[in-house]
């Protein structure tokens, strides 16, 4: 059997590689393994929690309504930092394709985070799609609206912490001459640097990265990780280093800023605005690929 349930987990095995599996948590719809031919391609916290409790910290925890805090809007302000779909537990949809093995998990406001739903009020539902490739993982999500007469305002991202061999060597390339924000000098700026490197904690929101661009991390000049988006135009990169890292209590261990980078896919630097009854949809994929200097 290529896909496998259990309580709290759906695994999926590729069925021509025992070697390649993917690990989908229910809470949060939360990918925390991606096994690639033996080797593990997503960074974890060794003191993650998995049973629900909070957020996991590594993996694929997706970011909905809100990322960040937002301090305006009248619902989406009352809602925690990344929103409500990272608290929740969804539902398992079942297996939509045997080869590539392909799942889906929805969630809504029936099955949401109770406590959440309350303070964000809204109708909708997700689906999302999770495709284990023999050298790909794609996730895809569809985001409905189903009021009759309200609008949906909201944002979406894909959280994906990347496992690095050494955060010291690693550079994240193509997003030379992209606007962004710096979440630490709290600044807009282009970014002029041929690639992104990193020596302190580094937060940035890349905004309206063009959709041809892949996003590829290096590590000592071999690409590790190539990143495809389809419908999500801003990417976050973020690195905590060793103070932010410390005052993370889930973040362990304490050196694993390291072995990390998240660069996170997304739609954040302005809301999505879904009229009723429509439909929007976004996917990242992960695989591998030649290194593709696109723009530098
Ligand atoms: O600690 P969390 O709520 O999971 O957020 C983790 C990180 O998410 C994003 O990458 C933001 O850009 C960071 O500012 C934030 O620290």
């Amino acid at each position: 059997m290529s896909v496998e349930e259990t309580s709290t987990e759906v695994i999926l095995t590729h069925p021509e590689n025992k070697q390649t599996s993917v690990k989908v948590l229910k809470y949060g719809a939360t990918i925390f393994s991606w096994i690639l031919n033996g080797k593990e391609q997503l960074w974890l916290s060794s003191a993650a929690k998995l049973d629900g409790s909070k957020p996991v910290r590594g993996g694929i925890p997706l970011v909905f309504p809100v990322f960040g805090k937002n301090d305006d809007d009248e619902y989406l302000s009352k809602l925690p930092q990344h929103g409500l779909a990272r608290n929740s537990t969804w539902e398992f949809l079942g297996q939509v394709s045997a080869n590539p093995p392909t799942v889906q998990f929805g969630l809504g406001p029936e099955n949401a985070n109770p406590e959440l739903s309350k303070l964000w009020p809204l109708d909708y539902s997700l689906i999302l799609t999770v495709e284990l490739g023999a050298e790909h993982l794609k996730t895809h999500i569809e985001v409905n609206n189903t009021s009759s007469d309200q609008l949906l305002k909201f944002n979406w991202l894909f959280h994906t912490y990347l496992k690095i061999a050494d955060i010291e060597d690693t550079m994240v390339s193509n997003l030379t001459g992209t606007k962004l924000y710096d979440q630490m000098l709290k600044e807009s700026y282009v970014d002029k640097q041929p690639v992104v490197s990193f020596h302190e904690e580094l937060d940035r929101i890349y905004q309206e990265v063009d959709s041809d661009r892949l996003i590829q991390v290096i590590d000592k000049g071999h690409p590790v990780h190539t990143i495809k988006r389809h419908n999500l135009p801003d990417a976050v990169v973020w690195n905590p280093w060793v103070n932010k890292s410390k005052g993370m209590a889930d973040f362990e261990p304490k050196s694993g800023f390291q072995e990390m980078v998240c660069v996170e896919p997304g739609h954040v630097h302005d809301f999505i605005e879904l009229q009723p009854g429509k439909t929007w949809e976004a996917y990242q994929l992960l695989y591998k690929d030649s290194l593709n200097y696109q723009v530098v």
